[in-house]
């Protein structure tokens, strides 16, 4: 069951995992372990329940449930020297299910596996075949659980079906609202512009390449998201009688119980506050092994609380320290985004309600009582996955290709038939349609580091966005390729005029006036990884080994994005839910228990 109160879940004695951070790859883990009746779970959530929270529950209002609500953890980046020293709004899922719950006005419930590419590195990596593509395909099966979209729409040639299972846990559909204004035009220019701009039917089959119709975790038969707390956590999963999850409560450190035969300090308790104690400091052992699952912001922060970082920081915070691991928190990378927004010839876009009080409410009752309409959707039927051409001679010089591989995207377009409310300042009058351009297989590295030693205070968190200039000169592409694509015949009647950006930048200009417009323009597309990466057994740097055991101690693993080593070019809650599964699977049979 969900409990509100640390005294009201039963045998708090005794819990064989604690898993921190009841979020995308939390829930998951939590729900493979309890499938065996012997093993006691507790998840300790520090946001508050997904319950009842009608932002997460429907999928056009993703953009109301972050930033700056009790929903998110409501971070700012430390101001970035290549975006002319702004600071960013950094959000973070803070509330049961985690990121899979919130998602904001420029990300959204997209569902992409990344390229077969990026996964096989990862196995190259960490040494370690068992994240290579073909082996995570069992976590895929056993994640995804495909449904029809809502609005029953034929969907030949809208994805392959021999890719895809109905048996899995996590809903994840094709659009439930066509906006046939913009559809039927994206599909065009795919064929207009067929070798810039190809056509791919289903971008989840890890060749990635191409333009197609997105995926997401949404589940068609309701028309609600599916975050890892409505599957995993879901009625018949939650009625468990070994599993027990705590919201409100928020883990400020690690506790060591103990030192190994090897003299390695054994770490399975935790210390926590509970909202509804604030005054109070509670702690919880595991019996078996602790799960730190609380994100690739949140999981390095409480490693350095706990005194397992780089000793220089920790000294300086006077923090006493337990493993000195200078990879902690190093290593982030992300996808920066930049929004590109055209003026259209329409007045069939996401304005339309945004300007219409009427016209809104009346899509929330057709929703709420049908589970269909065009809140059914999240903001983009269409995504892109690019290259930069082989054609385009000297444009890496000396640098290494920082993609996967050949068949992976550097860039990647989001099309959608309007402002997206929440992303961008909503103009006044007209209607738009844009197109947010990210780079995906990025060069640049950031950082987490604690700020201050209270558990409370925020950590810095440097996406370290255009550190490396080559992603900026991918940006530049990625925008001119944006604009050369809305040149094909489909948008001749459509496309008006492109609109400028904040502080007056302008996509159209020279190279020097892009840049700025760039600079002005770049937020996050919310992927932040790698902050806890996996690495060889023995090797000299990296947190944890490939099985996810925290490397120089005995009793902790890491179960989230963090262990990645390099942001997948893909949305990655995909990834997240894979590294969930996996971790199961390895625990259970390191328990002797599958
Ligand atoms: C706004 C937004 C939109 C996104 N949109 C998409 C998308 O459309 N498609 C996609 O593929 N990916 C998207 N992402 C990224 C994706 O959601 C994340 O990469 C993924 O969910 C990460 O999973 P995780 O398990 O690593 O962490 P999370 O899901 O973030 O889970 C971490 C959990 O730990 C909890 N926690 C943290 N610290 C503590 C503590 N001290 N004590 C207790 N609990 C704690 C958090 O509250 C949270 O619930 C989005 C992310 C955000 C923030």
């Amino acid at each position: 069951a969900v409990y509100t109160c640390f005294e009201d879940v039963p045998q708090s004695s005794h819990f064989d995992f604690v898993i921190v951070g009841g979020g995308t790859a939390g829930n998951t883990l939590a729900n493979r372990l309890t499938e065996n009746p012997h093993f006691h779970v507790l998840v300790l959530e520090a946001g508050p329940s997904n319950e009842g929270v009608i932002d997460s529950m429907v999928p056009f209002f993703a953009n109301r449930a972050s930033p700056f609500t009790p929903w998110d953890w409501n971070y700012t980046a430390i101001p970035q020297e290549t975006l002319n020293n702004r600071s960013i709004v950094y959000p973070r899922g803070h509330i049961l299910g985690g990121s899979s719950s919130v998602i904001l006005g420029s990300d959204y419930m997209v569902y992409t596996r990344g390229s077969s590419e990026d996964w096989d590195r990862y196995a190259s990596i960490s040494q370690n075949q068992g994240w290579s593509w073909h082996s995570i395909q069992e976590y895929i099966r056993k994640n995804e659980k495909w449904t029809e979209p809502a609005d029953h729409h034929n969907t030949t040639g809208q994805f392959n079906p021999k890719l895809h299972t109905t048996r899995g846990v996590n809903s994840v559909s094709l659009p439930g609202f066509l906006w046939k204004n913009t559809d039927e035009r994206i599909i065009q220019t795919t064929k207009d512009f067929a070798d810039e701009f190809p056509f791919n039917e289903d971008m989840n089959s890890g060749s990635h390449l191409g333009i197609g119709w997105t995926q997401n975790t949404i589940d068609g038969s309701t028309g609600r998201r599916s975050s890892s707390a409505t599957s995993y956590l879901g009625p018949h999963f939650i009625s468990r009688k070994n599993l027990n999850v705590l919201v409100n409560a928020r883990v400020t450190r690690l506790v060591k119980t103990g030192t190994s035969r090897d003299g390695k300090p054994e770490i399975l308790g935790v210390e926590f506050l509970d909202a509804n104690n604030p005054e109070k400091k509670f702690t919880v052992q595991a019996h078996k092994e602790l799960i730190l699952s609380a994100g690739s912001i949140n999981t390095p922060q409480i490693l350095q609380l706990s005194g397992i970082g780089d000793r220089h920081l920790l000294s300086s915070m006077k923090i006493p320290v337990l493993v000195d691991n200078p990879s902690v928190g190093r290593n982030l990378s992300d996808h920066p985004l930049v929004p590109n927004i055209w003026r259209a010839n329409s007045n069939n876009t996401f304005q339309a309600a945004q300007r219409n009080a009427t016209l809104a409410s009346e899509q929330f009752q057709e929703w709420n009582t049908t589970g269909k309409g065009p809140l059914t959707n999240e903001f983009t039927n269409q995504l892109g996955w690019l290259r930069i051409p082989a054609s385009v001679t000297d444009f890496w010089g000396n640098i290494e290709d920082p993609a996967a591989g050949n068949n992976t995207a550097h860039y990647e377009f989001m099309l959608c038939n309007g402002v997206i409310p929440g992303a961008s300042a909503l103009p006044s009058s007209d209607n738009y349609f844009s197109i947010f351009t990210a780079v995906v297989s990025p060069a640049s590295r950031g950082s987490v580091a604690l700020n201050t030693s209270s558990p409370l205070d925020a950590p810095l968190i440097d996406p370290g966005f255009y550190k490396e200039e080559i992603d900026l000169k991918v940006m530049k592409f990625a925008i001119r390729s944006a604009q050369r694509f809305l040149t094909g015949p489909a948008w001749s009647e459509y496309i008006i005029s492109a609109v400028d950006g904040q502080g007056n930048t302008t996509m159209t200009g020279d190279d020097s006036q892009l840049e700025q417009y760039i600079k002005e323009n770049t937020a996050t597309v919310f992927h932040p990884t790698g902050t806890s990466s996996m690495s060889p057994v023995n090797a000299g740097w990296g947190v944890v080994d490939p099985d996810l055991k925290v490397k120089g101690v005995v009793g902790v693993r890491i179960v989230d994005l963090s262990v990645l080593p390099i942001v997948p070019a893909a949305h990655p809650q995909a990834a997240a839910y894979v590294v969930g599964e996996r971790a199961g699977d390895l625990i259970m049979k390191s328990m002797g228990s599958n």
